[in-house]
């Protein structure tokens, strides 16, 4: 079927820039529910929040389209009504647009933005070929499963297109959790509406959403405690500066000197001022400029002027490994856990530590601490949650979707490049942080920074690396990060 509506009278106009509100909120589908109904409630108009999300998008899809034919698939709700909205809107600057509808628009503001498009609405996407799909199917109301069918037409209208747009999330993404069916298509771009939704950083979804974009439609600043962690400028060491109060870190070794080498190398060429290695092995790799205390443990970090310490990259989990844990954590100095440090961990050997700890713990790690801790979540980030509330600790859980967890809040990352997931790779980063740690004084500053430094350290190295080379270009990111 086909068939054209005549033109409404409802006016279509175009929105001019917008500066981002609230550029790094990220709202849970109830939260983005809460600020909906509280702009409402000061006379803000359902409508006019669907004109700029919907115009906002056109602006995104004409480029894409470079003015070819874009089909947009739009559902029942507003989700739909945006795709209603751009589709007009697109329309009104020359672009040919058609629409497929497979269900009929069922919210007030839906039916209008749907009268607002007079072009070809299709309800069949048989022969539809073209430049762009628009997935305007499901948003942040997705209540169940995709069916089959419509799972169907969602695949064959982005093999059938060049390039495929996600309005707010792709069809099928849960978008407090990013779940979603392995065989969803892959999109090229993702417009996330008024504030950043969980999907957006979190979940299976991250491998399909392509590049991910705000579209900023007015939500103020909710003070949620959901954030995105952007790169900010790191400081350079002060005037009157000298090597202890640029931070001392302590990087305490164990059975395999190797890795906390590595870890002593970012740590070094991450800011801090001094490293010491302390560890009662030797290694041929051992630089000339990293100084070696082979005092006993508890001597070593009684140095006043340490001012964070690191422990677990090649620690082992035998020996007299879990006597110089209780040693770091009886220092009472900010502290980063990493590796078999978190094997180790246990609520007892926390009990009388009441010093800032950042526990960063990949997949593997965080269930085992989750198990010691006797907590659990069913998403990453409500087990991170749980664990940092348990432990009092910073949990920065790492992975393809690292999220930091401090009390109630969490601090979400851009994903980083997929070579980061190479052996060692933690251990630089373990370094990194303690090196921040040292050099900020702050355990969500310093956890940030490293993100970002060892990201942007991948980055620089390019494909293929080892952890050896990514903590040399700890330096260069460094440097680009002044
Ligand atoms: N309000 C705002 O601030 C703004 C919101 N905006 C936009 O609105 C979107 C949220 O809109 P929304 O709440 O109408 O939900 P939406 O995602 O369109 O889906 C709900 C519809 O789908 C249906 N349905 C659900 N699952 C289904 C399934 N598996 N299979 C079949 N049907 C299913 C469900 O039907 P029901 O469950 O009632 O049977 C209902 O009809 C949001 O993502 C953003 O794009 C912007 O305009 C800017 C301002
Ligand atoms: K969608």
């Amino acid at each position: 079927m086909t068939h054209s509506k005549s033109p409404s009278s409802e006016t279509v106009t175009a929105s001019p820039p917008r500066a981002n509100s609230a550029p790094g909120q990220i709202l849970t589908t109830a939260q983005m529910r809460d600020a909906e109904a509280a702009l409402y409630e000061s006379g803000v108009e359902e409508w006019t929040l669907m004109q700029r999300a919907g115009h906002g998008a056109a602006d995104w899809i004409a480029r894409a389209s470079a003015g070819n034919l874009v089909t947009i698939l739009c559902g029942p709700g507003n989700n739909g009504g945006d795709g209603y909205v751009a589709a007009a809107a697109l329309k009104a600057r020359g672009v040919p647009v058609r629409v497929v509808a497979p269900i009929e628009p069922k919210t007030e503001q839906a039916k209008r933005a749907a009268a607002t498009f007079d072009g070809e609405v299709l309800d069949h996407a048989a022969g539809s070929h073209g430049a762009v799909f628009v997935d305007a199917l499901f948003g942040i109301g997705l209540a169940r499963p995709v069916s089959d069918d419509l799972r169907r037409l969602l695949t064959d209208l982005r093999a059938s297109h060049s390039l495929a747009v996600a309005l707010d999330v792709p069809s099928g993404v849960d978008a407090d959790t990013g779940a979603c069916p392995d065989d969803l298509p892959s999109y090229d771009l993702t417009l996330s509406f008024g504030a950043w939704k969980p999907a957006h950083f979190t979940g299976d979804a991250l491998a399909k959403l392509g590049v991910v974009r705000l579209v900023d439609i007015d939500v103020p600043d909710c003070g949620g405690n959901l954030r995105l962690s952007e790169p900010a400028r790191l400081a350079a060491p002060d005037f009157a500066t000298h090597k202890y109060r640029r931070g001392l870190v302590a990087v305490v070794g164990g059975a395999m000197p190797g890795a906390s080498l590595m870890t002593a190398r970012a740590c070094a060429l991450a800011g801090a001022g001094y490293v010491k290695w302390m560890s009662d092995h030797d290694h041929p790799g051992h630089p000339p400029d990293l100084v070696k205390d082979d005092a006993p443990l508890d001597d070593a970090l009684g140095d006043d002027r340490i001012s964070a310490i690191v422990i677990g990259p090649g620690l082992g989990r035998e020996d007299d490994a879990q006597a110089r844990l209780e040693a770091v954590l009886a220092a009472g100095k900010p502290a980063v856990l990493d590796a078999d440090a978190l094997n180790l961990l246990t609520p007892a050997l926390l009990e009388s530590c009441d010093a800032p700890i950042l526990l960063t713990p990949h997949e593997g790690e965080l269930a085992r601490l989750c198990e010691a801790f006797e907590v659990d979540g069913e998403t990453k980030r409500e087990r991170a949650s749980a664990l940092a509330k348990a432990t009092g600790c910073a949990v920065l859980a790492k992975g393809a979707d690292t999220l930091l967890a401090v009390g109630e809040d969490l601090r979400f990352f851009t994903p980083a490049t997929r070579w980061l997931s190479v052996a060692g790779s933690g251990d630089v980063l373990a370094g990194i942080a303690a090196a921040r740690l040292a050099v900020t004084g702050d355990l969500v500053q310093a956890a940030c920074e490293a993100v970002h430094l060892h990201g942007r350290a991948a980055r620089i190295v390019g494909a293929g690396f080892t952890a050896t080379m990514l903590a040399e270009a700890v330096h260069p990111a460094l440097g680009q990060m002044l």
